[in-house]
C-alpha cells in the first residue's frame, strides 16, 4: 500500500510550511464559498475567473505525481494535508480539526454554502463524509484503527448549514474489527447518528505495522 511515507522536516520549518499550507487552503476555501454565493455582475465574474486561472497556472508550475498521501516525521507527527475532511491544504475539506479525550474524539466546525444539499441544509453525503472520518478517528484513538468496512447512518433531522459538532467513540472490538459509533449535532440537537465497522486490512496485518500510526486513509 503506497501513500504512507516518512518525510523528515525540522520542527520550525514544519511550522512555517503549515502556515503557508493553511493560508493557501483557507484562501481557496473562501474562494469556493464566494463562487457559490456571489451576486456581482458578469464582468466581475469573468475578471475573477481570469485571476483564478492565473493562480492555478502558478500552482501547476511544479506538482507531485501522486496524491499527497500521509507523511510522517520520525517523531510521529503526521501530515495528511490532502485529506478530504481535515486536510489543511485541501480546499474541499472544511477542514475539521479533531480533539481527543479519554473515551472519545470530537470536533466543532462550520459548513458553508458549498456543502449544501437541500436548501439551507448540509448534503447527506457530506454528513457521511464527516461521520466516516470521526468514527475512523475514534478507532485510531482507541489503538484499533482500520479501513471503513461498513458505515450506517440514521439521518434524524436536516442539518442546517453553519456551526456544528461531531463526536465518536468505540462501542467494542472483535479481533481485527472495531465497532464505532458517533453523531453530528447542531443547536437543534442530534441531526445524524452513525455506526461503523473499521477493519484492519489483511495487507496491514501481514506487514504487522504499527496499528496506531499507519492504518486508515486519513
Ligand atoms: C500519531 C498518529 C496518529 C495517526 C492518526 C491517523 C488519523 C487517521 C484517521 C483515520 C480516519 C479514517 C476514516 C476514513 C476511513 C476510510 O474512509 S477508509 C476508505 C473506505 N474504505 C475502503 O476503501 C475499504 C475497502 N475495503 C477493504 O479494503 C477491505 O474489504 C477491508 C474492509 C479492509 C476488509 O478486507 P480484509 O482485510 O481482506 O478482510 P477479511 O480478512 O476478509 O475479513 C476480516 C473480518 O472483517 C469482516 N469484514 C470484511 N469486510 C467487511 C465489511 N465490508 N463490513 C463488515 N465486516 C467486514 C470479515 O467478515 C472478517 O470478520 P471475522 O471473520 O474476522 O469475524
Amino acid at each position: 500500500m503506497s501513500g504512507y511515507f516518512t518525510e523528515e522536516i525540522p520542527a520550525e520549518e514544519l511550522t512555517r510550511q503549515m502556515e503557508v499550507a493553511r493560508g493557501v487552503g483557507d484562501s481557496v476555501r473562501a474562494l469556493v464559498a464566494a463562487t457559490v454565493v456571489t451576486d456581482v455582475d458578469e464582468d466581475d465574474v469573468i475578471e475573477a475567473q481570469r485571476l483564478i486561472d492565473a493562480a492555478t497556472a502558478i500552482l501547476e508550475r511544479r506538482r507531485i505525481d501522486s496524491s499527497f498521501g500521509i507523511r510522517f516525521n520520525s517523531d510521529g507527527r503526521q501530515r495528511n494535508w490532502g485529506n478530504a475532511v481535515e486536510g489543511i491544504r485541501n480546499p474541499v475539506a472544511p477542514p475539521v480539526e479533531f480533539e481527543a479525550g479519554d473515551d472519545r474524539v470530537w470536533a466543532e466546525f462550520s459548513l458553508g454554502p458549498q456543502y449544501e444539499g437541500p436548501p439551507g441544509l448540509v448534503h447527506g453525503g457530506v454528513i457521511a463524509l464527516i461521520l466516516d472520518q470521526v468514527l475512523g478517528h475514534a478507532a485510531v484513538h482507541a489503538g484499533a484503527p482500520g479501513m471503513t468496512g461498513t458505515l450506517s447512518i440514521r439521518y434524524r433531522q436536516g442539518t442546517k448549514l453553519g456551526s456544528m459538532r461531531t463526536e465518536a467513540w468505540i462501542d467494542r472490538t472483535e479481533g481485527v474489527k472495531t465497532f464505532a459509533k458517533g453523531q453530528i449535532s447542531t443547536a437543534d440537537g442530534i441531526c445524524a447518528e452513525a455506526e461503523g465497522i473499521f477493519i484492519m486490512p489483511r495487507w496491514a496485518r501481514e506487514l504487522d505495522i504499527d496499528r496506531r500510526s499507519r492504518i486508515g486513509d486519513a
